[in-house]
């Protein structure tokens, strides 16, 4: 679910680690959540009104929907420093089974090779395997093969795409 509460699987790291990975709150419009997805892909900016009908919408789909992102708590300005995101597709395959699917990953360019990015999908995996999910999938280019392999994926199939 998209929302303030806490929860366990989303919680801090360890004692002393300053590095706090939770689900998205709506207040991470101020923090520069918008601005962090435009290192992935083309992200204009969202008035706050925009962003929060958008998270209203998601906090709806409940814990089919889950946005992490990792602040540094250590820093003098709150800031989002990575987010990944999760949801659930509900089948009617496998006995009514789940699949998790990973999406719009992205660490900020200043704090990459510090193993948020592998925190952050390690938690998403976590997630959809205590909701039950027997595969969890996402789309990559070859590029990152290396890094996912790192994050425990392995190769499947070819990706397919329509554009709008
Ligand atoms: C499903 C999707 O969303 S795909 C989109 C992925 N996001 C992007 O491409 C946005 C731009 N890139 C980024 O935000 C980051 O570079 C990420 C998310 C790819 C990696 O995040 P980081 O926090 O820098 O990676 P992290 O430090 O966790 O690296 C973990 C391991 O993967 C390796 N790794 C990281 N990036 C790469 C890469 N591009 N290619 C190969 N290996 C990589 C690291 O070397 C590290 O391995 P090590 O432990 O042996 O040193």
């Amino acid at each position: 679910m998209t929302s303030t509460s806490p929860e366990s699987a989303a919680a801090g790291g360890e004692t002393n680690d300053p590095i706090h990975i939770r689900r998205l709150e709506l207040s991470d419009h101020e923090r520069g959540l918008v601005a962090l997805l435009s290192q992935l892909s083309a992200c204009p900016d969202l008035t706050a009104s925009e962003f929060a009908t958008r998270f209203a919408e998601l906090a709806a789909q409940g814990d089919d929907h889950v946005i992490l992102v990792a602040e540094d708590t250590s820093a003098t300005e709150r800031r989002i420093l990575a987010t990944g995101c999760l949801f659930v597709e509900r089948k009617f395959l496998r006995g009514g089974g789940k699949v998790g699917h990973v999406e719009d990953v992205v660490v900020d360019a200043a704090a990459r090779g510090r193993e948020l990015g592998l925190r952050i999908v390690r938690r998403l995996v976590e997630i959809a395997r205590d909701a039950g999910c027997y595969k969890v999938i996402l789309d990559c280019t070859p590029e990152l093969r290396a890094y996912y392999a790192k994050c425990g994926f392995v190769e499947k199939g070819v990706q397919m795409a329509v554009y709008f």
